[in-house]
């Protein structure tokens, strides 16, 4: 038996579509385009692709994109100086300060520096506590895009046993919050946890998060489960390559389970996808008009 693929990539540039498809509605009615601002510190080479990427991505869906590139000697004051003044822009709706930032500036004080209506990364504590809560606000990219491949390919998932492996804050946390809410049955599981393998055999959706290259096996699976990979590890490849793979094996775990998320190509493209809707839902609530149905 083998499991069937689950194409983020495909489900993502559909939601690229509908999220351009909505842009006009929010032009015609506010005089202007909904925009995203972009802070990255550094010269770490993925993060400058993904920043890449996230502009490219928000001006083919007829936003504005407003690119912050800072050197690695900026200070935490200068970038919160930047955030404040990003927060009073109106011409801004979304602030996404790129991760991981360089040493000597703490994440947590330059993410809470940003206005939470503008939070589209839904990193802020006071999204964070909406989400935990179960009260609207912005939800971060990642789990948000599990989600939808998730109800996509399984409808309701209502009673379902879902283990989620990794709690950090900006993924597996809110990843037990979304399936929650969806009635799961949820466990997270992480470093410490007893039997994982056992553990991650009762699930019926298994959520990777850990950032252990393939350490999910095919063996540690329920046959049939439903598989979304999160990690994205770079490891060494024939000869000078390298190559990309996920927190699970895909190979052994294709082999079991009923569906799995292909690294790259499953939740990846989903991030950013999400993060343009994120945007424009946050562009909508600050001009107090509905967001658009179905996104
Ligand atoms: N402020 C944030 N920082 C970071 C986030 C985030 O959501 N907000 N997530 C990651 C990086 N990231 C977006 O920023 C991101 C990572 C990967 C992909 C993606 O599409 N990956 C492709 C493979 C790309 C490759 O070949 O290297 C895939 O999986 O198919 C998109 C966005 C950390 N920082
Ligand atoms: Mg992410």
């Amino acid at each position: 038996m083998s499991g069937d693929i689950i194409d983020g990539k495909a489900f993502a540039e559909r939601l690229r579509q509908r999220v351009a498809e909505a842009v006009p509605q929010f032009v015609e009615t506010e005089a202007r385009a909904p925009g995203l601002a972009v802070v990255i510190v550094g010269e770490d080479p993925a993060s400058h692709v993904y920043v890449r990427s996230k502009g490219k991505a928000t001006v083919a869906a007829g936003m504005a994109s407003f690119e912050h590139r800072l050197p690695d000697t900026t200070s935490q004051e200068e970038l919160i100086a930047l955030v404040e003044q990003l927060n009073l822009d109106d011409a801004v709706d979304g602030i996404l300060v790129q991760l991981p930032l360089p040493a000597g500036i703490d994440d947590k004080a330059v993410i809470e520096a940003i206005d939470p209506a503008k939070d589209v990364d839904g990193f802020h504590v006071a999204n964070a506590g909406r989400l935990a809560v179960g009260e609207e606000g912005l939800v971060p990219c990642t789990p948000l895009g599990c989600l939808m491949l998730l109800k996509d390919r399984l409808g309701d998932l209502s009673g379902l046993e879902a283990v989620v492996v990794g709690r950090s804050n900006i993924v597996g946390k809110p990843m037990a919050q979304l399936l929650l809410q969806q009635n799961c049955t949820v466990t997270i599981a992480h470093s410490r946890t007893r039997d994982l393998p056992g553990v991650v055999r009762r699930a019926d959706i298994v959520v990777a998060a850990v950032g252990r290259p393939e350490m999910i096996r095919g063996d540690w699976l329920k046959p049939g489960a439903t598989v979304i990979d999160v990690g994205i590890n770079r490891i060494a490849g024939e000869g000078d390559r390298t190559r990309l793979v996920g927190d699970v094996d895909f190979e052994s775990a294709r082999q079991v389970a009923g569906g799995i998320t292909p690294v790259p190509g499953g939740v990846g493209p989903m991030t950013i996808a999400v993060l343009l809707r994120n945007t424009l839902v946050a562009a909508c609530a600050r001009a107090g008009i509905a967001p658009p149905a179905g996104l």
